[in-house]
């Protein structure tokens, strides 16, 4: 395999019973990449991750991951590879401290507890209870935890779900820090934003199938898409116009009144837009 790739992926496919969850996956992540897996619910990201993480079996294809097949990992592989799964972050009567230094146990060369504590913004929260914590708390605790152990590739499934817009920021400038520092990183979301904030590509399954991976201003042809300029009229009606020139449009419009165009927007289809396009929605 490609030393340069941390995944690759040929062929994939997983049903369960009469359900086909992942239908022929192909894809690739290089190394030091953070790539997003978007999807509607039920499309298959998470099966798909939980085989790269060696969690799930797969029906067909080929996985490869650091170099290595998933179904015959070892533990020594286990400790190169984060994963944040879909909220636990409890652990009874345990501190935060205490959960943060005892996985910290589990590597061969762990972060150092504290640090990792206070990346993750629980510093405040670090003598308290585990089952104290509040959702967007617990879930902050599962990245330390994913992060504890300083992986080669991190997965996170749905990372900021609960998180307040201060703590999504911040998890985002950790995410960016992990990845400046080498870290290979997927995450699920759906979160258009987080995805436009973090991913160098984003991968769109839906119904199983990958129908496309693109760096996020180019998903879907979107650079090319045509832009939305808006503007009021003298009789103070809202007109609207589709343009692949929108500066020539806005130049005329501001011919056209002889200066400031009035309630001017000009507007390119967001990712988002571009997104709900790809799996069906109008
Ligand atoms: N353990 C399971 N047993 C049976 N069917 C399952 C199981 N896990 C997932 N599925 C089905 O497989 C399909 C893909 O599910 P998956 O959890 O991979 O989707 P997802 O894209 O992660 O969805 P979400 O965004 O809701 O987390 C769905 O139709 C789901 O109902």
């Amino acid at each position: 395999m490609d030393d340069q790739l941390a995944i690759s992926v040929r062929g994939l496919r997983k049903a369960y019973g009469d359900t086909t969850a992942v239908d022929g996956v192909d894809l690739t992540v290089s190394r030091g990449e953070v790539f997003a897996l978007l999807g509607p619910n039920g499309a298959g990201k998470t099966t798909t991750v939980e085989i790269l993480e060696g969690y799930r079996r797969r029906d067909a294809g080929e996985v490869s991951v650091l170099g290595i097949d998933p179904d015959h990992a070892d533990d020594q592989w286990r400790t190169r590879v984060g994963i944040v799964l879909q909220g636990t972050g409890e652990f009874d009567d345990l501190t935060v401290a205490e959960v943060v230094h005892h996985f910290a146990g589990f590597y061969p060369a762990p972060d150092d507890p504290d640090k990792v504590i206070d990346r993750v913004g629980l510093v405040d929260k670090a003598k308290s209870r585990t089952h104290a914590l509040s959702g967007g708390q617990k879930r902050r605790l599962d990245v330390a935890l994913g992060i504890i152990g300083r992986p080669e590739l991190l997965f996170l499934d749905e990372p900021t779900t609960g998180f307040d817009p201060e703590a999504r920021r911040e998890f985002w400038e950790l995410i960016r820090d992990l990845a400046a520092a080498g870290t290979t990183i997927v995450l699920t979301t759906h979160y258009l934003d987080e995805a436009e904030a973090l991913a160098d590509r984003v991968g769109v399954i839906t119904g199983g199938r990958l129908v496309e991976v693109a760096a996020p201003a180019r998903l879907g042809n979107r650079e090319n898409a045509l832009t939305t300029v808006s503007w009021r009229t003298p009789t103070g009606e809202v007109e609207r116009a589709e343009s692949a020139t929108p500066t020539a449009l806005v130049g005329e419009l501001a011919a056209r009144f002889g200066g400031e165009v009035p309630g001017l927007t000009v507007t390119r289809p967001s990712l988002e837009d571009i997104y709900l396009r790809m799996i069906g929605h109008r």
